[in-house]
């Protein structure tokens, strides 16, 4: 019989006395950014990673409004420094780390334009290594570091499961990425480790300003999701925060929509006005 969950082990925050790994934040419109305040909020201490000094200018100052620590530049093409990242956090975090989140993804912008079928080899390979593999190459570092169980947490979209303009290969990376999410929850199970997906619906973030039409996107979303409006990055941060705390402690292997509803829809809603591809 599952045992029980006594009350006063929320006390501080869901996530008081869990210690977790953030990667993938860019700027303050990240999701990464979004699930970290949530996180935080809730009594989570954190350590981020980011790609390159760019966003080492940009990481930083956030880090210092959670009181989080920096653990590194990661860029997931690069093994060596995904290695050196787990390295420095299992040293801010000499007891283990809790939860990891996952919020990492790339393709080249001029594929996600056009046609799916016009795709090259060279942008397939590195959008699934970076979108897909990168979750594994993560897991497989983490394990290490929850000796006790813990929870592991990536992004998704719904252009995963159905054809959406202009998402192209990165629906293909995702639908591999989801199926990962399975596969890893199987290995993972065992000990004690969760492993978990969001599919959000369409953000407004850098990654997103790629995506062709992306503003159609929005607007579509926002005339169609029964709840007529898109959805924040807060929002899937409450999510996130739900999936890494021990509330959510008996679910491993699920993708859960936060977009709205949106995914519940088979149509134009009658009653949305037509769009333009006026991109506004
Ligand atoms: N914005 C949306 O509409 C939306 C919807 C559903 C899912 N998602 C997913 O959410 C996740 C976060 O994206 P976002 O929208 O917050 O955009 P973002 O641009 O803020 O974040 C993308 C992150 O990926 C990182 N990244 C890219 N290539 C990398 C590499 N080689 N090594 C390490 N990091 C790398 C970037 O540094 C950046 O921090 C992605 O997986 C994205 O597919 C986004």
């Amino acid at each position: 019989m599952a045992d029980t969950h006594p009350v006063h082990d929320h006390v501080g925050g869901l996530l008081a006395g869990k210690r977790g790994l953030v990667l993938g934040v860019a700027n303050n419109r990240s999701i990464a950014w979004g699930i970290a305040k949530s996180a935080a909020a809730h009594g989570a201490k954190l350590a981020f990673t980011y790609q390159g000094d760019a966003l080492k200018k940009r990481v930083e100052p956030l880090a210092r409004e959670l009181d989080a620590h920096v653990v590194g530049h990661c860029d997931v093409t690069d093994p060596a420094s995904i290695d050196a990242v787990f390295a420095a956090a299992a040293e801010v975090f000499p007891e283990g780390i809790d939860f990891v989140v996952h919020c990492i993804a790339f393709s080249d912008k001029d594929e996600l334009t056009g046609r799916y079928v016009e795709t090259s080899e060279a942008n397939f390979t590195k959008s699934l290594l970076i979108s897909c593999y990168s979750f594994t190459a993560v897991a497989q570092r983490a394990e290490k570091l929850m000796p006790n169980g813990g929870s592991l947490l990536t992004l998704t979209y719904y252009g995963a499961e159905k054809w959406m303009p202009h998402y192209n290969v990165m629906g293909v990376a995702k639908a591999a990425l989801e199926a990962s999410v399975r596969y890893l929850a199987a290995d993972l199970g065992p000990s004690k480790i969760r492993v978990n997906a969001i599919s959000a619906g369409p953000i407004k973030t850098l990654a997103a300003s790629g995506i062709g039409d992306f503003r159609y996107i929005l607007k579509w979303n926002e005339y169609n999701a029964p709840l007529r409006r898109t959805v924040t990055i807060d929002e899937v941060g409450e999510t996130a925060t739900y999936l890494v705390s021990d509330m959510s402690k008996g679910m491993t292997g699920e993708i859960l929509h936060v977009d709205a509803g949106y995914h519940v829809v088979g149509m134009k809603n009658p009653e949305a006005p037509d769009l333009s591809l006026d991109k506004d």
